[in-house]
């Protein structure tokens, strides 16, 4: 199926951005924007350092991307960072620009991912409490803006799912 529009993908971290982003652009052969790669390239320093030294910058940043991705013309698929979740209108233009989905998970399962995965330093031991955290303040925002795709499926159900959404929304 040729992509009408581009498709943004959003969730908290362990979500399956990458990994479901990935395999829909290559089924919609179009190109995957990484959301930590591109800022790292706006940045010129990855993604993971700006974390590490704490404070608003790789938020920052996270809000450049956006705005540079909104600037683009070509048809893509991209991940966006949960931090966009923090300014709602990055989320009402970036759903008004193409399809924003959003790839929930319970927290449990996120915790379960992200404490199997690395690198994420700035993740204490445990990372239960700071997921629960985030989810209960961003969960309702991006159920309001987003289009939700259940992301405990496999990464290739997820991507029947949003091309799915895709063809409905045209
Ligand atoms: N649908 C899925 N089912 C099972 N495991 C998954 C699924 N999607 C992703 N994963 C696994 O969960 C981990 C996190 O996935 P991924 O890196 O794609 O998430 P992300 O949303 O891009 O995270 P981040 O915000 O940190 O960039 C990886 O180990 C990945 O293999
Ligand atoms: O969702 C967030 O706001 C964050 C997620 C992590 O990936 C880190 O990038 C950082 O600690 C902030
Ligand atoms: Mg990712």
């Amino acid at each position: 199926m040729a992509a009408p529009a581009s498709i943004y993908l959003i969730g908290l971290m362990g979500s399956g951005k990458t990994t479901v982003g990935r395999r829909l652009a290559a089924r919609l052969d179009v190109g995957y924007v990484d959301n930590d790669e591109a800022v790292a390239g706006l940045a010129g320093v990855s993604s993971v350092e700006l974390a590490r030294r704490g404070g608003s910058e790789l938020h920052e940043w996270e809000a450049r991307y956006v705005t540079t991705l909104l600037d683009r013309d070509a048809v893509v698929v991209a991940g966006i960072a949960a931090s966009s979740a923090d300014r709602p209108a990055e989320l009402a233009a970036l759903a008004a620009a193409g399809l924003l989905v959003y790839l929930h998970c319970p927290p449990a399962v996120l915790a379960a991912r992200v404490r199997a995965d690395g690198p994420r330093p700035w993740l204490p031991a445990d990372p239960e409490t700071m997921i629960a955290d985030m989810y209960e303040r961003r969960d309702a925002v991006l159920r309001e803006h987003a289009t939700i795709v259940d992301a405990t499926v496999t990464p290739d159900d997820a991507v029947t799912r949003i091309v799915a959404a895709l063809a409905a929304r045209r």
